[in-house]
């Protein structure tokens, strides 16, 4: 398939043109000879600005391993990365670094916020790495936009698991940046918690035209997403848009997820 056919859009057509995202027959390999794990085999797709992409795929398919390589957190053995039109092949180590610093927002399952910081410092980190000024009006918008504008002097330990992953997006979204990842971001949180979580997510793509990709093992968290890719022994095996849980639970049981 062509990186044309595979360019994934939004479901309403708005947002700028591009790809935020693409991957160009991307391999990754673990290991070497006989012993080598082959986690992704050729993955070509662009992921439209704007749009929100869910990762879906039984365990050991490379979801993980996606991301990482979308992100910029790994590099593939093979194939070319980009975040916008930024290719990743070929940058040092330290430009990697600036990258997923300024370039891309990260949200995790287990939070990852610095315990000792308060929220509106956790947010702020982001900049602070980068070197970059703190615009106090974005700052401010954003906390609003999660719902923590009272709780910015508070640290983690006194806010919930929602909360806390609201000042994880909020961390994200701080630098504008091109794409988040959610890795799992609903897996450590329960059932009403995990839908604000998503509902929060869904508004920053409606009203911002923010990027998200997010790798989950959740069919109603996939409902979410304008499209899921499903990912099986390291290939694209499917792709849905305007998903339901209903239709993505069916999908995944064919592809023996849950066998
Ligand atoms: N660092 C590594 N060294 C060797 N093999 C690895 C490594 N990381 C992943 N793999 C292998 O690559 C394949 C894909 O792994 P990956 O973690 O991307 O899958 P996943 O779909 O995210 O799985 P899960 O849903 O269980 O988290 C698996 O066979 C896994 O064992």
């Amino acid at each position: 398939m062509s990186t044309e056919t595979n360019t994934l859009r939004r479901q309403d057509g708005t947002g700028s043109p591009g790809p935020a995202l693409r991957l160009e027959a991307v391999v990754k390999e673990y290991g070497k000879g006989g012993r080598a794990v082959r986690a992704l085999d050729g993955v070509t797709v662009g992921i439209e600005r704007g749009s929100f992409t869910a990762v879906m795929g039984p365990s050991g398919s490379g979801k993980s391993t996606f991301l990482h390589c979308a992100a910029g957190l790994d590099r593939p053995t093979g194939g070319a990365a980009h975040i916008g039109d930024t290719a990743l092949a070929g940058m040092n180590e330290t430009r990697l670094t600036e990258l997923r610093r300024k370039r891309v927002g990260f949200v995790f399952q287990a939070f990852n916020l610095i315990p000792a910081l308060s929220v509106r410092e956790n947010v702020e980190l982001p900049l602070r790495l980068a070197g970059e000024r703190l615009d106090p009006a974005w700052l401010e918008e954003i906390l609003t936009r999660v719902g923590l504008a009272g709780r910015a002097g508070h640290r983690p330990a006194e806010l919930s698991g929602g909360q806390q992953q609201r000042v994880a997006i909020a961390r994200a979204l701080i630098t504008r940046p091109d794409v988040i990842f959610g890795d799992e971001p609903t897996g450590a949180l329960d059932t009403v918690t995990a839908k604000e979580i998503l509902s929060l997510l869904r508004s920053c793509v409606d009203t911002t035209g923010q990027t998200v990709v997010m790798v989950t093992h959740d069919p109603v968290a996939a409902s979410y997403a304008d499209t899921v890719l499903f990912l099986a022994d390291g290939r694209i095996a499917d792709t849905m848009r305007a998903p339901t849980a209903d239709r993505v639970a069916d999908r995944m049981t064919h592809l023996g997820a849950w066998a």
